[in-house]
């Protein structure tokens, strides 16, 4: 038998699994690292970090990523060239955080790595007839597993696709197997560069969770600030929005779009909400002339109340959900209060009351996903569109 078969075959029957968990999103801020220490599977899974840590992008290696990055226009060439660069990238960072903690390749079990989103495209946004729901990240797997020595699963996002999904969002799987709670109505609200969140119904009832994009979270804020304030990459602490005015002309002009009226779950990405979308609100509504500081302080109304909709949407008469933070946007003083104040009778709080660090929770949700394709069973969500039952990622073995 192939040793590295046997390995894999061993790693599947263990009761416990160490698992690296990669993620990095479309802030291409750095890449996520997380050891976690998965036991068990399926319901009986549980999960401590271990070790976590965010490694930098150079501006240079950003720089490469976003000339490519949901860019229709993209260089064939420069894509191809960075699918194995951010594999070796990926790679010399995993050892990188090894070393730093202390801690042998060989100890480790597995690498679950999401890779870089550089282009999604739900049926629901390229409307190009005949063609199916897609989404493409790039950082080839078998890089990784060759460089660390480690196996490593990857590519997560193609067999939701194949089995009928968007190829997003993937949290529902790892959200419902560690975070449901009978008893409480639970939001595990993700603000990244597209805010998202997973509905855990106090009777765990796998029929009715669901997890969906609900609009931007951070990427037109970003966006809006690279272009404008150059040498900034975001609006830290919300300063510069919180010195201006939100535009309701501008506000009503960026929620004209159906993608706030489409049925849950669905999905988006920068390739919607982009600076394109923005200038096109703007000049439907009058107000290209806006000062920088309201425009800013618009787009994070905007982020609010595209959140703020959908959880009302979704919780109804719920009257005290509890929603539970995660992402970079939960350090936005401005877009938090807002939240809180749409929304008086929710709970919130962040995965840090669930022993999750809230920086680490996408890159653990990574990790969980692969501990099921090695030692669990799909995943039975119900019949319906958009969260099939399904084992994801494709094995890279290093020799
Ligand atoms: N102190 C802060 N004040 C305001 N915004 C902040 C603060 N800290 C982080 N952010 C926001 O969070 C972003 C990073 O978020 P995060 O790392 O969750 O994104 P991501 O993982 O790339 O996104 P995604 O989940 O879409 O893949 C920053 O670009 C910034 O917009
Ligand atoms: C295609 C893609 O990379 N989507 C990401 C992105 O970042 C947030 C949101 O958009 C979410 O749909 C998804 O990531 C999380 C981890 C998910 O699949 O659940």
């Amino acid at each position: 038998m192939n040793q590295q078969l046997a390995r894999l075959y061993q790693i599947a029957q263990q009761q416990e699994r160490k698992i690296i968990g990669l993620m990095s999103g479309t802030s291409l801020d750095g890449l996520d690292i997380a050891l976690c220490l998965c036991s068990g599977s399926g319901r009986e899974t549980a999960v401590k970090v271990l070790h976590f840590i965010t490694l930098p992008y150079t501006d240079a290696f950003k720089a490469d990523i976003k000339s490519v990055f949901s860019r229709k226009d993209a260089d064939l060439e420069k894509v191809c060239l960075l699918n194995e660069l951010v594999g070796i990238k990926h790679a010399e960072m995993i050892l990188e955080a090894l070393a730093q903690w202390e801690i042998k390749p060989e100890t480790v079990d597995a690498i679950a790595s999401h890779g870089q989103t550089i282009f999604h495209a739900p049926k629901s946004l390229h409307g190009q007839a005949g063609y199916p729901n897609a989404t493409l990240q790039i950082g080839d797997g078998d890089h990784i597993a060759v460089k660390t020595g480690i196996i490593t699963l990857a590519d997560f996002r193609q067999k939701h696709l194949a089995t009928g999904g968007e190829g997003a969002p993937l949290a529902v799987y790892g959200d419902y197997l560690i975070f449901s709670a009978t008893g409480e109505d639970r939001l595990m609200l993700n603000i990244g560069g597209i805010a998202n969140f997973t509905y855990l119904p106090s009777d765990k009832d796998a029929s009715k969770v669901f997890s969906t994009d609900v609009g931007p979270g951070n990427t037109l804020m970003d966006q809006y600030i690279q272009l404008h304030y150059p040498g900034l990459y975001y609006d830290q602490d919300a300063a510069i929005a919180q010195s201006g005015k939100a535009n309701k002309k501008l506000l009503e002009a960026l929620l004209d779009n159906k993608f706030f009226d489409a049925d849950f779950p669905k999905t988006t990405g920068p390739e919607l909400f982009n600076m394109a979308y923005l200038l096109k609100a703007q000049a439907q509504s009058n107000t290209s002339d806006l000062a920088h500081e309201d425009v800013l302080a618009t787009l994070c109304h905007f982020s609010a109340e595209g959140i703020m909709q959908a959880v009302k949407k979704t919780t109804g008469s719920v009257r005290h959900p509890r929603i539970i933070m995660s992402g970079g946007g939960m350090h936005n003083p401005l877009l938090v209060r807002l939240l809180k104040e749409a929304l008086p009778e929710a709970r919130f709080g962040t995965t840090d009351e669930l022993d999750i660090n809230p920086d680490a929770k996408e890159a653990v949700l990574f990790a969980l996903l692969a501990n099921e394709t090695l030692a669990g069973q799909p995943i039975n969500f119900g019949a319906r569109e958009g969260v099939p039952s399904v084992c994801m990622g494709k094995i890279c073995l290093p020799a």
